[in-house]
């Protein structure tokens, strides 16, 4: 079996134990075995970018910007391989996972780009003969925590503004998907930037994680996960001064007001709930419906699930492949179970599925006649599960969507101007999509959330300098 080490001040560093990394969609088929990091090569990774960061902080920003293109353009000329090794580690259908891919290598170009725009200002002082400038420098080392639902685009976001901006990364790519990591590391190691400015160090959370979070020379932590580990990574971050972001859960909301495109609804609907297994931060799991179209929707969503084909992530046709692990699977069905025993009506799915191969599989599941204050309706489930809430108008329809703890992503299906413009005011929510699923961004605008879904500074596009650089003034006597 093959296996693929971290990679640590330019080399590449053997683990002492290895893990190895299995298909979600066919559990015989192991993809290679990958190191198991500890503490000493976290340790070792930080040294070698405090080492690396004089000159890179201070080097040629073409250098900068020509590595970056360089590594955008590798990810472009070899999607379709990438995309392919995404889907077999994390269960995504293959074109979801190209897709995630050609989104990873255009992450890569926009910064390249973003590099030699960075932008400062000269102000007059309000005293004589002073002049003021104010700049933007890099933070230092990051460690960057990934998760394990988008395998290398959430990889690519943090990398490279951290890089584009002249920080040193150490990145903790999720133990359940080190396939793309490491892909990506192979390729930015070739990219010509010196050794130690970029490390990969993989291996558990509790272990790597902590050591990047705890690490006084690490200056930054950029995080994606769970609310859990993403609260304990703010506390300990704040204690020791560093710089945090973090972007976690969600429990957006789908409002389907009585004069939308019932189709249009429909459509949007099943995307946001159901495409990449469920598992995307900006899924939708409340289906917020007012009366008037609430019995045609269901039918039409019980219709359309029908046709919705569930498989092997690699084989053509698959609609929706297998949740990523073991763990999040039974999390899924047990949420089925709490869905049933809360009284809300299973309408769809919801059953483990039997296939070909043995796999994670489950059959999408929608509950009809759920209440707001269900669990299935306040916990972020991160699967193939959504629940339909019935409500009297637009007011109640806007209330129930913001009666939530988190607020990342949120959407409406209207054919009126007047409800679009007030939702799009009125969410409670990071990012507001009329007529589009929650799910489906943009790589070159701010991508983030409010209340319990992120903390720090925007990721994404301009907005991510604010993270990944520190602002000095300085004043000068003429
Ligand atoms: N908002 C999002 O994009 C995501 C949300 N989740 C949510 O989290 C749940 C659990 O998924 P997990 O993979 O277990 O998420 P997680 O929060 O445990 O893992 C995310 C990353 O943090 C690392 N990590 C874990 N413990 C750590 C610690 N103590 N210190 C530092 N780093 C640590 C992990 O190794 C991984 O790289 C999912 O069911 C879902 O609800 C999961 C993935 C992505
Ligand atoms: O990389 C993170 C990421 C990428 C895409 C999406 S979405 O499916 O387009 O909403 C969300 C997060």
């Amino acid at each position: 079996m093959q296996q693929h080490d971290n990679l640590i001040g330019g080399e590449w560093v053997k683990g002492k134990r290895y893990s190895p990394n299995l298909n979600p969609s066919n559990l015989g088929d192991t993809i290679a075995e990958y190191a198991q990091g500890d503490a000493a090569d976290v340790e070792a990774a930080v040294a070698a970018a405090m080492a690396a960061f004089p000159a890179w902080a201070t080097g040629s920003v073409q250098a900068r910007s020509d590595a970056l293109d360089k590594i955008g353009n590798e990810i472009l000329a070899r999607k379709e391989e990438l995309g392919t090794l995404l889907a077999r580690e994390e269960g995504k259908t293959k074109p979801e996972g190209i897709g995630e891919a050609t989104r990873a290598g255009h992450i890569f170009k926009f910064f390249a780009g973003e590099c030699l725009r960075l932008a400062g200002e000269v102000l007059p002082s309000v005293r004589p003969n002073i002049g003021v400038e104010i700049t933007r420098e890099p933070v230092g080392v990051v460690g960057l925590i990934t998760p394990w639902n988008f395998p290398i685009a959430i990889p690519a976001w943090k990398i490279a503004p951290a890089l584009a901006f002249g920080n040193c990364v150490v990145l903790k790519p999720a133990d359940l998907v080190p396939g793309c990591a490491w892909a990506l590391a192979e390729i930015i190691s070739r990219s010509g930037i010196a050794p130690g400015v970029f490390n990969l160090v993989m291996g558990r959370g509790s272990v790597i994680g902590n050591a990047l979070v705890q690490h006084p020379n690490v200056h930054a932590i950029s995080f994606t996960g769970s609310v859990g580990v993403g609260r304990g990574i703010a506390v300990e971050c704040v204690k020791s001064g560093k710089k945090v972001q973090l972007e976690m859960g969600g429990k957006n909301p789908q409002v389907v007001l009585d004069d939308a495109d019932l189709a249009q609804a429909v459509e949007l609907s099943v995307q946001s709930a159901f495409y990449s297994t469920g598992q995307r931060c900006t899924a939708s799991s409340r289906l917020i419906v007012t009366e008037g179209i609430y019995p045609k929707f269901i039918e039409a969503m019980k219709e359309r699930m029908a046709k919705i084909k569930v498989g092997d992530a690699l084989a053509q046709g698959t609609d929706v492949g297998p949740v990523s692990s073991q763990s999040q699977l039974e999390q899924d069905l047990g949420y089925v179970e709490i869905g049933k025993s809360e009284g809300a009506t299973l309408a769809v799915g919801g059953e483990r599925l039997t296939l070909g191969t043995e796999g994670y599989y489950m059959a999408p599941a929608l509950f009809s006649d759920s209440g707001k204050d269900m669990r299935i309706n306040r916990e972020e489930i991160f699967g193939p599960v959504a629940s339909v809430i019935r409500v009297k108008n637009y007011e109640e329809a806007l209330a129930t969507a913001n009666d939530t703890e988190f607020g990342l992503s949120a959407g409406i299906a209207t054919t009126s101007l007047k409800y679009a413009t007030h939702f799009k005011r009125h969410s409670q929510a990071g990012m507001v999509m009329v007529n589009l699923p929650t799910a489906g961004v943009d790589y070159h605008v701010p991508f983030g959330g409010r209340k319990g879904s992120s903390y720090g500074p925007r990721e994404q596009g301009r907005y991510a300098q604010e993270f990944f650089t520190t602002v000095k003034t300085a004043y000068t006597l003429a």
